[in-house]
């Protein structure tokens, strides 16, 4: 992978962030009638589909959320390890926005945002974004670490305002994460009366040969192809800068992988091309590859969730009444400051939530058939602590950040397509609480044989064993609460 040619220049920088403008944007088209739909499908009513089309409109649905959940960034237990082209060049790190020597307009932008500064994932990949000869990059981090934000701000750097043409070019897999991008590139570019954004995405329809003003362009794979071939509303030559954002979802959409390749062929060679991903798993892997030829890699590694902090529990039952029960006898035995309990069917999780509002408890539901907007107002109000419990469905409960969590309550335990445990999703799920150095309290609620296996079988995975409690011992159940 090492190549002679590998110099990242940071005295160069100045070249690239010479000449800017004002940010307008064409906005996108409102409710447009073939816009897509924001309610995350993807279960029973998908069956028909294939399980494909589920998993692709979950994380669809699911990185949407978490945009839109997110407000503060994931800073403190996170190692970057980058892995540059040349083992011998120097590791360029910049500890403030200003030491990136970006344009005055493009910093007030930034401290506009609120942000301080720049993430860790910023701080790596910016120098080697603005490096100039163009660096190519593939950057992985997890969801709210600060990606949009430093290739919205690579791409702004890059764009010169005097050329009336189409310069950066950045695909995301649906039309509200492009619009949500859009929203980024918008706001951080506001000081900037020149640069112009264009959305391409379905509704927003143009004639063939319209020559497109617009110096950046967000949009998804489909119509983006259209406009650089079919359109010719952009001439795909003309591209400096290529964005592939969640490559992770990119290529969980069907036929998105090849739109996103034919798209990348099109461009020039000395095009500078740059992927990022929440996670990076062998497909994504290969994928980012076939996109981003002689790449520099960025890895942003989160600290491992560790069960270690939280006192793990389970109590026998003989169906859901009795679960119900023993729950009510834990509210009644200690003090919860709020807690989230896991269903495996939304029919539970319904009847769970009237329950446990009869019993004077104020109570958030979140399930599946929820829009994305719903789902992202439910959780900030959890956040804020206007609920004190969440029943929750699996479907839509990565990415919640709550501190204030002290117990997990696995009402159902996870179980795979297969019906084995699901270990990654109990880590998950549990790990939602015993954070920041605080003790956690997660109790497995075992209603049969099979969850009883199910349990063994996650004790096994981690090697820990989860011990019985009794929930009509009142004394018993304040003891672990000490
Ligand atoms: N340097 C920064 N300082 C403070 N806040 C920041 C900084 N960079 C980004 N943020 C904020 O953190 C949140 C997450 O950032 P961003 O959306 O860029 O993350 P992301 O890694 O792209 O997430 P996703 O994978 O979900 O797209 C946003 O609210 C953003 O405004």
């Amino acid at each position: 992978m090492a190549t002679d040619s590998w110099a990242l220049a940071v005295d160069k920088q100045e070249s690239t962030t010479d000449s800017f403008g004002s940010l307008v944007i064409r906005s996108p088209p409102r409710g447009g009638g073939d816009a897509a739909p924001r309610k995350a499908k993807g279960t029973t009513k998908q069956v028909e589909n294939g399980t494909k089309v589920e998993e692709k409109e979950d994380k669809a649905a699911q990185s949407l959320l978490n945009k839109m959940i997110h407000t503060s960034l994931v800073n403190t237990t996170n190692q970057v390890e980058v892995l540059q082209r040349d083992p011998k060049s120097p590791l360029y790190s910049v500890k403030t926005f200003e030491e990136l020597r970006l344009k005055d307009e493009l910093l007030r932008g930034v401290y506009d945002m609120g942000f301080n500064r720049p993430s860790k994932i910023q701080e790596n990949a910016l120098p080697m974004m603005l490096a100039e000869p163009p660096q190519n990059l593939i950057a992985q981090s997890q969801s709210g670490t600060g990606k949009t934000a430093a290739f919205a701000l690579a791409m702004l750097s890059h764009v010169d305002p005097a050329n009336k043409w189409t310069q950066c070019l950045c695909i995301a897999p649906t039309y509200e994460l492009a619009l949500q991008t859009g929203k980024v590139i918008e706001q951080m570019g506001k000081f900037y009366p020149e640069v112009k954004l264009a959305y391409a995405i379905r509704g927003n329809k143009l004639d063939r040969g319209t020559k497109l003003q617009e110096q950046i362009v967000i949009g998804t794979p489909g119509t983006v192809l259209d406009w650089c071939s079919k359109l010719k509303i952009i001439d795909p030559k003309k591209i400096s800068v290529f964005v592939l954002d969640e490559a992770d979802v990119m290529i969980a959409t069907q036929g998105h992988q090849d739109q996103s390749i034919r798209i990348q062929r099109m461009l020039p060679n000395e095009c500078q091309m740059l992927l990022f991903s929440a996670t990076f798993e062998d497909s994504v892997w290969k994928f980012a590859e076939r996109v981003v030829p002689d790449p520099n890699i960025i890895k942003l590694k989160r600290e491992e969730e560790t069960l270690d902090t939280i006192k793990q529990y389970y109590v026998l039952c003989n169906d859901k009444d009795e679960k119900f029960t023993a729950l009510c006898n834990i509210y009644g035995a200690i003090t919860i400051a709020q807690a989230m309990i896991f269903c495996h069917t939304r029919r539970t999780a319904g009847w769970l939530s009237a329950e446990l509002t009869k019993e004077g408890h104020v109570v958030a539901l979140l399930s599946g058939e929820m829009t994305v907007e719903q789902r992202a107002a439910i959780i900030e109000r959890f956040r804020e602590g206007k609920e004190k419990v969440l029943v929750t469905t699996n479907v839509c409960s990565r990415g919640i950040d709550v501190e204030q969590v002290s117990v997990v309550i696995n009402f159902d335990l996870p179980i795979d397509k297969d019906g084995n445990a699901d270990n990654e999703t109990y880590l998950h799920r549990i790990g939602r609480t015993g954070r920041f150095g605080k003790r956690g309290l997660a109790v497995n609620m075992i209603d049969s044989k099979h969850s009883m296996n199910i349990l063994n079988q996650i004790e096994e995975h981690f090697n820990k064993k989860i011990n019985k409690l009794d929930t009509d011992d009142l004394d018993e159940i304040e003891k672990i609460s000490n």
